[in-house]
């Protein structure tokens, strides 16, 4: 596998005031990393740098060998970094089908395979945005990523607020994401033990520096690491 993201010594913040402190990791094509820590260590921050929304310091990122800096977010967003934010974005006046044929990119993921994933956004198809549940809204800002045919999904805490059963239910789509569509992921998560879960690799921020960078699967087994790193449950 080639390498598709590599971010190094990325110092970042907003106008003056810095929020990430060197920062380096890289990912693979069709790679997935947890990215967790505590609230406000700058995990949204950190996905919102790859998407060119804050003000770079130092450092550099790259997508493909390719400098990335010198794109704009929407040029980002076309060369295939696909960004799901914490906030949903729901437009009230488009229908669920509107919301995904609008953004549609050929590719992979047509409609019919994302209502395939999300049975229950082809049932809602007609709804308006703002008629959904938090859990719809959140399969359905998902969908619409995915109609974009990105090479890299940013999921920033897409478990927030839902009910048990609706995360069940996420949990199953995206680990078929990233176990099948040759996608890669980074998933911003409070719950560490479920994005560990769904990953290979993880890394954790603590007032913006990355404080452990490991294999998922050897953080989800060090209990006493883990809760000194993120003070999980
Ligand atoms: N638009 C902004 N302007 C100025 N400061 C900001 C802005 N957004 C975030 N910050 C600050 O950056 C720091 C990191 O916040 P960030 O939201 O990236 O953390 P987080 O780890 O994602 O937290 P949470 O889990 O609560 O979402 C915080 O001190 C926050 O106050």
């Amino acid at each position: 596998m080639s390498e598709l993201l590599r971010v190094e010594h990325v110092t970042a913040g907003y106008g003056d005031s810095v929020v990430l402190e060197d920062i380096s990791f890289s990912l693979q094509e069709g790679g997935s990393l947890a990215l967790l820590g505590r609230n406000g260590v700058g995990k949204t921050s950190l996905i919102v740098s790859l998407m060119g929304l804050t003000r770079l310091h130092r450092g550099s990122i790259h997508w493909r060998g390719k400098d990335l800096l010198r794109l704009d977010t929407h040029e980002r967003a076309h060369a295939g970094l696909g960004w799901v934010p914490q906030e949903r974005y729901m437009f009230p006046s488009l229908t669920v089908e509107e919301h995904l044929t609008v953004v549609a990119r050929p590719g992979e993921w047509t409609l019919k395979k994302v209502y395939e994933i999300f049975p229950r956004l082809e049932e809602r198809r007609s709804n308006m945005g703002n008629q959904l549940s938090g859990g719809e809204q959140q399969m359905l800002a998902i969908a619409r990523a995915l109609m974009v045919n990105p090479s890299l999904l940013l999921l920033d805490e897409p478990m927030e607020g839902l009910a048990p059963i609706i995360v069940q239910e996420l949990v199953r789509v995206i680990r078929k994401l990233i176990a099948t569509s040759g996608m890669a992921v980074i998933v911003v998560e409070q719950h560490a033990r479920l994005a560990l879960s769904m990953t290979e690799r993880a890394i954790v921020l603590d007032r913006g520096r990355i404080v452990h960078d490991s294999d998922s699967a050897s953080l989800m087994n060090d209990a006493e690491g883990l809760n000194r790193l993120v003070a999980v449950a």
